[in-house]
């Protein structure tokens, strides 16, 4: 029999949306898990139970042994003292690694689930949440979720099974005394976790969003130095980070008094129950109904049972953080799908496809104008298809569409005839793709950077696709070649340099319907028309459409669709649209 490995075994769709709440759909996760999670428990509980035993047991021996008996009368307190003793560290240390192991096993799931998520809603998904924010989400917000496991189950049980005995074994040394102990766990265990929670709730709520903006602004402040110094604008952002800290440290003040209110009402609970314990304890011996041996057991018990509920204070104020986080973490797993993923995708057709648009219209604000208006567009195998307009025009978005990074609001898409929405959305990123209008360069090799495109590339096929982009004397020219490091976001390298690179990696990936969105941006007009050149060379033959600004050398292309406001303007061959007095001849005279 294959043993179950507990990790895989656990439900990974636990954080998928339903009517739950967010913090029982993580509790949810842990099922398959629910044997460690009562072990755990049930270690917890034996752990305050010997401690409380301990003391009571240890009560005993010192007032019995005051008595001067013979050994034998107190040899088995002895033992159990010793037993108890090494009892409570075994019982700790297991409570603590079960619960930690559940804790860590549910806590990789769940990055597992939002990094799948995160991979899901990229790009378009994702622009309401800021990177850094995202990345508290992912680190801290899942750290505190722990919690959960680790002080919102183990205690509970161990304080409402160790405080149920301890009050009834008190009931049978001294009814009146175990009333009042039982009414000072009651208080201790309920009032004073539930206030210091209530205290605590309003901090809580508002200091897991102000770190996710610490975190998003400190991640701005560093991605944006260099604009934020050349505009002489990072006093003022700096500024910006220096309130938010300081609001995170206010409600981290006010969340560190709501525990320190908890644990001074804990001890002074503990101290009146202990005296009242006492104080009828002592009555009842001067009475003649209880004997000095069993006051002893009788008091140091009482003292003892605070144990069992002394962690439920700081454990509430933390469940409460807990919940605040996993409800950050269900607004990125809850996002709405950018694109609906078929029931049964269709399987790509072998040999070249025709992609066509046909009345795409797309909206991305409900109500606001659309991006896309209508628009058809045929992509035949082997054509060539220059995208051009103004800003805002539309451009990346039929690229999104194409993609499958965005859905349309009407009209189709079509690849190979058969509507694009009923492929897997990796299925179509396989076979269209190519140079998005932003591309990004790890901070690795230049060879780590074009493999990203495909991982199992030999070294001729990387120098080939480099020879493509024009790449490839420069890369050879450099000291360390392909090893060379590029920098954070290809930082240590030229525009063009980053451009080509990009490029390199479109046709390395070589997809049968290769999408360059501007690939020629951020480049001066020598480079820009040298790209455009290079690029349509290596291009010929293959199915493209080409994202551009770049009108010169778009007389190669098979034909050209000038975008305005969303809509096509007007669509042909560069000869034709060159003079027919329309908005591409103004594009090409006048540059708007
Ligand atoms: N994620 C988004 N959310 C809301 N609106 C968007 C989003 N992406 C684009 N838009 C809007 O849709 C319109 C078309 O944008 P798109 O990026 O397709 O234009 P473009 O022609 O590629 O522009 P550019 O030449 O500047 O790259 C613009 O008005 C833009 O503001």
């Amino acid at each position: 029999m294959i043993a179950r490995n507990p990790a895989t075994a656990l439900d990974g769709n636990g954080l998928a949306r339903d009517g739950r709440p967010p913090l029982l759909r993580l509790l949810a996760m842990a099922r398959p898990l629910r044997g460690r999670l009562l072990g755990a428990a049930a270690a917890g509980a034996a752990a305050t139970g010997c401690g409380v035993a301990l003391l009571a047991v240890s009560g005993f021996l010192l007032a019995r042994a005051s008595q001067h008996p013979s050994i034998l009368a107190i040899s088995v307190a002895v033992v159990a003292v010793r037993a108890l003793s090494v009892g409570r560290g075994v019982f700790r240390y297991l409570e603590r690694l079960a619960s930690h192991d559940v804790a860590f096993r549910v806590l990789a799931q769940v990055r597992v689930a939002i990094w799948r998520r995160l991979e899901a809603l990229a790009p378009n998904g994702l622009v309401l949440f800021r990177s850094g924010d995202l990345l508290a989400r992912l680190v801290s917000d899942v750290d505190a979720t722990q919690d959960l496991f680790i002080r919102g189950v183990t205690p509970v049980v161990a304080a409402a099974l160790v405080g149920g005995a301890t009050v009834a074994g008190c009931l049978l040394i001294l009814a009146p005394a175990a009333a009042v102990l039982a009414a000072g766990l009651l208080t201790a265990a309920l009032v004073v976790p539930l206030a210091g929670a209530a205290v605590a709730r309003k901090a809580a709520r508002a200091a897991a969003p102000a770190r996710g903006r610490l975190a998003a602004t400190v991640t701005e402040l560093l991605d944006g130095a260099a604009d934020l110094h050349a505009f002489g604008a990072a006093d003022a952002a700096l500024a910006r980070a220096e309130v938010t800290d300081a609001e995170l440290t206010r409600l981290d003040g006010r969340t560190a008094a709501a525990s320190a209110l908890g644990a001074g009402s804990m001890s002074a609970i503990t101290g009146i129950t202990l005296w009242a314990v006492l104080v009828l304890g002592v009555a009842a011996t001067g009475a003649g109904t209880l004997s000095r041996v069993p006051l002893a057991v009788l008091t140091l018990t009482a003292l003892a049972a605070f144990e069992a509920v002394s962690a439920l204070p700081a454990a509430a104020i933390q469940l409460g953080q807990a919940r605040v986080a996993a409800g950050r973490i269900a607004a990125v797993t809850d996002a709405p799908d950018p694109v609906i993923e078929p029931a049964r995708p269709r399987a790509l057709p072998p040999g070249p496809f025709a992609v066509q648009l046909r009345d795409a219209t797309v909206v991305y604000r409900p109500g606001g104008p659309p991006a896309l208006d209508r628009v058809s567009l045929d992509l035949p195998p082997g054509r060539r298809v220059a995208l051009v307009g103004a800003n805002g025009a539309g451009k990346s978005t039929v690229a999104a569409v194409l993609m499958r990074f965005r859905e349309l609001a009407s009209g189709a898409a079509l690849l190979d005839g058969h509507d694009l929405a009923g492929y897997a959305a990796d299925d179509v990123r396989s076979v269209i793709g190519g140079c998005p209008q932003d591309p990004y360069l790890f901070a690795a090799t230049i060879r780590d950077n074009l493999r990203l495109a495909r991982p199992a590339a030999t070294d001729e096929e990387l120098a080939a696709a480099a020879g493509r982009a024009r790449l490839l004397p420069w890369i050879e020219s450099l000291p360390q070649g392909w090893d060379t490091p590029v920098g954070a976001r290809g930082a240590a390298v030229s525009g063009g340099e980053r451009q080509r690179l990009a490029l390199a990696r479109a046709f390395l990936a070589d997809p049968r319907l290769l999408i360059l969105d501007e690939p020629t941006s951020h480049l001066d007009p020598t480079a820009r028309r040298a790209l455009t050149t290079d690029l349509l060379h290596a291009t010929e033959g293959r199915s493209v459409l080409l994202i551009t600004h770049e009108l010169d050398g778009l007389d190669q292309v098979d034909e050209i669709v000038v975008l305005d406001h969303g809509r096509i303007a007007e669509q042909g061959p560069h000869q034709q649209l060159r003079r027919a007095g329309g908005r591409y001849q103004r594009l090409c005279e006048h540059g708007y």
